[in-house]
């Protein structure tokens, strides 16, 4: 067991996440779980949306300027800032590499890297520097990214309004409404995104996955057999932690308060919805969610994050004592501690936007899912979650409060709801089964320290 912690004793490892929370977290998790087998961690990181060190004094962080205005961090779109980093931190990170990696103490074992930031690939090759790439979200949804230009060539691409029930042939069970749409200010922003960071991954030293290999197997074979690289899928990321190591990922600060008002309801009777980070929300569309989840009749748990509707600052357009009137059965926060909300016995449902990291919060709890997903891989997570695994239900046609009532009782008190929660609790013992000694995660976790470690990277031949 001690020898398992000092594997990586005298190797380092440069991580370096795309400044957005759904990315953040996952890449702070992976540096404590490779920092417990003993490499030393720098988190690399953008100015723009910077990690908080003091949560993770065991770590290094180094800044790398992205050349950001306010105005352009507050105004465009994730696909367009994330454009911004690739080019703007090219120069910066090359020069602070060659300066400090060859003079750094201990030798630098590899790079890893969001696959967003494909401009760390040939950086890195130029450097000589092995580079591994982690995949913030699914393989499902990385495997539909990866094959944008065959669905761009077949005419699924871009996504046409009339076609939308028609079934996606190469990539059942998908139908043309569930593949990844992003709403960017450049509308061929997101495509040629997608096509260059799945370009760059293919040309990285293997691909390091949140998921684990019997929730995604059927994506990872095809991924094997169409990438000529090692492939780890060792998640649940913070799943590997010990209860109460992970430190705070949060750019926000989670409000504990509702954890003592959950105290206070029904074992599986509450509705927890959130949106994750970036998803955003039309003021009618919001109105129909807070009339849906008061005519449910059920106890809800909402995170309302400033900036969720559009034109608002928080949630002034709910009508005044809309709160007051369900007598205590309603709970607003800005941003809610959510890995504890999960895994409290009162929750019974999570209403999620399918971001990878909530998707999988709520798999490893076994809560069932209300699935509303936005954009991108969310689509494909919900399809997912909803007809693969069966862990949730999707909310169907226009959102509407009646819609939102009726699926929030079919979850809630109906035999299809039953069926649904013990789905979501078998799917929760296989993760189970995947951390222990001999599981998947586990052993493809073992396999990624060997690899590491037997990297050839510039600075270790220096040393
Ligand atoms: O009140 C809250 C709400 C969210 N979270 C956390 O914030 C993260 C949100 O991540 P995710 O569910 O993945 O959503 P996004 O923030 O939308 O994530 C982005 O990044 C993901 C991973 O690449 C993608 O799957 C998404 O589509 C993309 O929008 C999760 O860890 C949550 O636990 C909190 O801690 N408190």
């Amino acid at each position: 067991m001690e020898e398992e912690k000092q594997r990586g004793k005298g190797h380092r490892l440069l991580l370096m996440p795309s400044p957005l929370q759904g990315h953040i977290t996952p890449f702070l998790h992976l540096g404590d779980i490779l920092f417990s087998k003993g490499f030393s961690i720098t988190i690399l990181h953008t100015i723009f949306n910077s990690p908080n060190p003091s949560s993770y004094p065991h770590f290094t962080f180094h800044a790398i300027p992205d050349g950001l205005s306010e105005t352009e961090a507050s105004t465009l779109d994730a696909v367009l800032l994330t454009d911004l980093i690739n080019i703007r931190c090219k120069h910066p990170l090359k020069e602070w590499l060659a300066s400090s990696v060859l003079s750094h103490q201990e030798p630098v074992s590899c790079f890893i890297s969001d696959a967003a930031l494909h401009f760390t690939q040939p950086v890195c090759d130029e450097l000589k520097l092995p580079r591994l790439v982690l995949r913030t979200g699914g393989a499902s949804s990385f495997l539909v990214f990866a094959s944008f230009p065959l669905l761009r060539e077949k005419g699924y691409l871009p996504v046409q309004e009339s076609r939308l029930d028609e079934p996606v042939v190469d990539l059942p069970p998908l139908k043309v409404k569930d593949l990844p749409k992003f709403q960017s200010q450049d509308p061929e922003a997101f495509y040629k995104l997608v096509c260059r960071f799945v370009e760059e991954c293919k040309a990285s030293s293997g691909v390091i996955w949140n998921t684990f290999e019997e929730l995604e197997s059927s994506a990872l074979t095809k991924l094997r057999q169409d990438f000529s690289i090692p492939i780890y899928p060792i998640g649940p990321f913070h799943k590997h932690l010990l209860t109460g190591s992970a430190s705070s990922t949060s750019l926000l600060t989670p409000d504990k308060s509702c954890m003592s008002w959950l105290d206070q309801q029904d074992r599986n009777s509450v509705v927890y919805v959130s949106f994750g980070s970036i998803a955003a929300i039309s003021e009618a569309e919001f109105l129909e969610i807070a009339w849906g989840l008061a005519n449910s009749k059920q106890p809800f748990l909402w995170v309302i994050r400033p900036g969720l509707i559009h034109g608002s600052e928080w949630f002034e357009p709910l009508p005044s004592g809309f709160l007051e009137n369900l007598g205590g059965r309603g709970y607003i926060v800005k941003w809610a501690p959510q890995e504890q909300v999960l895994s409290h016995p009162a929750v019974g449902a999570f209403w999620t936007h399918n971001g990878w990291n909530s998707t999988l919060e709520s798999i490893c709890e076994g809560v069932p899912m209300i699935c509303m997903p936005c954009f991108a891989d969310q689509k494909v997570n919900a399809k997912y979650a909803s007809s693969v695994w069966r862990v949730g239900v999707q909310l169907q046609n226009k959102l509407d409060r009646g819609e939102v009532e009726k699926t929030i009782k079919t979850l809630m008190v109906g035999d299809e709801g039953n069926e649904i929660r013990e789905n979501a609790l078998n799917l929760k013992e296989k993760v189970n089964v995947s951390l222990k000694q001999g599981g998947s995660s586990y052993c493809f976790l073992d396999r990624l320290v060997s690899d590491i470690l037997s990297l050839k990277s510039a600075t270790s031949r220096v040393h």
